[in-house]
């Protein structure tokens, strides 16, 4: 016999019945898929996934002034007024107290003073004119588990000599596995302890990388990835692919070209006291050329009026702050890590635990890998279980500076001072370059 026909009231039933089970389909089926699918599409998205999101528009091609100029959380921090007629070398020292904004994504505020805001806004107009001026991870899958790391020490054992060697490093590995593109790169900078910190990396069983600077993403893009590539060393599953150039900091096309290889690419950089690296670049060309003119004839436009030329690549590297915005408009911070260049002089073994952690790589290297030689004044590597001698750094490394006048000296710390304190805004980190030498 049929049924009787269901009145309003089952209907009403059969009706509930289904919002119900579909309601709860899609939490479940939401649930499966993680954590951000049940997330408004509205809802605010934060800080870029390194793997996930797409990187902001890009900027268009060759034009870093256009990506200076375009909301960013330098200009978001600094709502000034239209700068005053200066040379771009001209000391922000009239800057006008401006409140820092809030936070943006990319970036990390160290929980600034009225006077450090003033500096960082001072400096971000600097930093405008300076942009008109000439010259102008989360997710790699290093997975350094323990049985690579420790499997990978036994073959390297067992294979001797029988592999790749640089001439500043000593980590001798087997020729097993396949040449794969750098899933991280030591970007800069120039003079920073790129070259210490890469032999540091390298003496990682988990890390292989190329001993010379390829300049890829700078001098050699055209060349093609699969040139690039090959470059490479061969890795087995697991291990880490590394590079370092540090002049890919300071080059415009190169967070885009990084990007566009792998937007997952974990990116180091080695930064020092903007003006000791600048008189140490400043050695190294005087070192090839010993013709040049001074650095204190170098490093004004007019010295009289005290106005620094930071046009010249010396002194323009060292502000960190105009670099870092255009890797902002790419990767996220928390893919970029930051080594203090003086820490690593002074704790090597501290900055290694760091740059390990961030790379996703056991904690291999320790104090055991560093002997301070009093002789070279720098900390040199070892091998922990074996006699043989500590291995430092080649003459070009740690090699003693002119003497630079001092009231020179003062005029860079105050030219940089702003800079340095929007960097360290920007990164979250503070290292301390404003303090007096003797108290480093
Ligand atoms: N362990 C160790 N041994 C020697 N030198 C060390 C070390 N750690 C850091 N440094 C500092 O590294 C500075 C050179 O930096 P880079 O290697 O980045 O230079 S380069 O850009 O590759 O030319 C170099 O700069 P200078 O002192 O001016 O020569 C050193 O100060």
């Amino acid at each position: 016999m049929a049924p009787p026909p269901k009145g309003p009231p089952a209907r009403k039933k059969l009706l509930c019945m289904c919002s119900l089970s579909l309601c709860l389909t899609y939490v479940c089926y939401s649930l499966m898929g993680g954590p951000g699918a049940l997330r408004s599409p509205l809802a605010p998205q934060g800080t870029p996934s390194p793997s996930g999101s797409p990187p902001p528009p890009p900027p268009p091609p060759g034009s870093p002034v256009a990506a200076l100029r375009r909301p960013s959380p330098l200009r978001l921090r600094t709502s000034s007024p239209p700068p005053p007629a200066v040379s771009a070398g001209t000391a922000p020292s009239s800057a006008s107290s401006s409140p820092a904004e809030p936070e943006t994504p990319g970036t990390t505020t160290t929980g600034s003073s009225p006077a450090t805001a003033a500096a960082a806004a001072a400096a971000g107009r600097q930093l405008d004119r300076l942009a008109e001026s000439p010259g102008g991870a989360g997710g790699i899958a290093a997975a350094a588990s323990s049985s690579s790391a420790a499997a990978l020490a036994a073959r390297t054992e067992a294979a001797g000599s029988a592999g790749a060697s640089s001439s500043e490093g000593w980590t001798v590995t087997p020729d097993y596995g396949e040449k794969r593109l750098p899933q991280a790169l030591i970007i800069g900078v120039k003079k920073g302890g790129t070259r210490a910190l890469l032999e540091a990396l390298r003496a990682h069983p988990d890390v292989r990388a190329v001993g010379t600077e390829p300049h890829f993403f700078d001098r050699n893009y055209d060349q093609g990835l699969d040139w690039y590539r090959d470059l490479m060393p061969k890795t087995l599953e697991g291990q880490l692919t590394m590079e370092k150039t540090p002049s890919y900091f300071v080059t415009n096309e190169a967070p885009k070209r990084i990007h566009s290889m792998a937007k997952e690419t974990k990116l180091v950089v080695v930064v020092r006291d903007p003006v000791t690296r600048a008189i140490s670049d400043y050695t190294q060309t005087l070192s090839k050329k010993p013709e040049i003119p001074t650095f204190e004839v170098l490093a004004f436009k007019n010295r009289t009026l005290g106005l620094i030329d930071a046009s010249w690549s010396a002194i323009r590297i060292g502000i960190y702050a105009l670099h870092l915005e255009s890797w902002l408009q790419y990767f996220p911070l928390s893919q970029i890590h930051f080594v203090s260049g003086e820490q690593l002089i002074t704790d090597p073994a501290g900055e290694m635990g760091k740059v390990q952690d961030f790379l996703g790589l056991q904690r291999v290297i320790s104090e055991k890998h560093f002997h301070f030689n009093k002789t070279k004044g720098f900390p040199c590597l070892k091998k922990p279980e074996e006699s043989s001698p500590p291995r430092c750094l080649g003459k070009s490394k740690g090699r003693p500076h002119p003497q630079i006048d001092r009231d020179v000296i003062l005029r860079l710390r105050k030219f940089y001072k702003p800079f340095n304190v929007m960097f360290y805004q920007m990164t979250g980190q503070d290292f301390q370059w404003e303090q007096e030498e003797g108290e480093k």
